[in-house]
């Protein structure tokens, strides 16, 4: 597995999204990170960086992104207008893993007022080790997603 991983931090949220980004840095599994900001101390909104992150999954030019904002919600509510992303919250072990082998997610959004910075990094990691699996159950309901994520789309354009 080699992943391309955008990371992003509003405001709020640059001290966790530093942290993560080195740990990426540092693990074999991930080819690249990309860092869309905000330094810290530097002034940043998630709606500027929610979209921005997913707009890079959509394109193809990242597989998966881990943003950090206040409560993680901001970012995830960005996220998932961004159409084909899928993007949520998510503050426990067991959540982290059925975001990807229930929801095919690409953004594990996290919140730096919400949970400690050592669960915040060992979610990052955790959501990195899992590989949706297309051949299971939970397939049925991603394509129903897309589907209806397309009607809704072509019913408002
Ligand atoms: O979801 C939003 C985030 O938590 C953000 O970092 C803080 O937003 P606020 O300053 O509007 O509460």
């Amino acid at each position: 597995m080699a992943l391309r991983i955008v990371v992003a931090g509003d405001s709020v949220g640059a001290d966790y999204k530093e942290a993560i980004k080195a740990d990426l840095e540092e693990d074999p599994r991930v080819e690249e990170v990309i860092d869309l900001g905000a330094t810290p101390g530097e002034e940043a909104t998630y709606p500027g960086l929610g979209f921005a992150g997913a707009r890079l999954i959509a394109q193809g030019r990242a597989d998966r992104g881990v943003f950090v904002c206040g409560t993680g919600m901001g970012m995830a509510i960005c996220a998932n207008k961004v159409p084909g992303v899928r993007a949520c919250t998510a503050h426990d072990s067991f959540s982290v893993e059925r975001l990807i082998m229930s929801n095919d997610a690409h953004v594990l959004c996290l919140g730096q007022r919400v949970i400690g910075r050592e669960l915040a990094r060992r979610l990052a990691g955790e959501f990195l080790s899992y590989t949706f699996d297309p051949a299971s159950h939970s397939k049925a309901n991603i394509d129903l997603l897309d589907r209806l994520e397309a009607e809704v789309g072509s019913a408002t354009t």
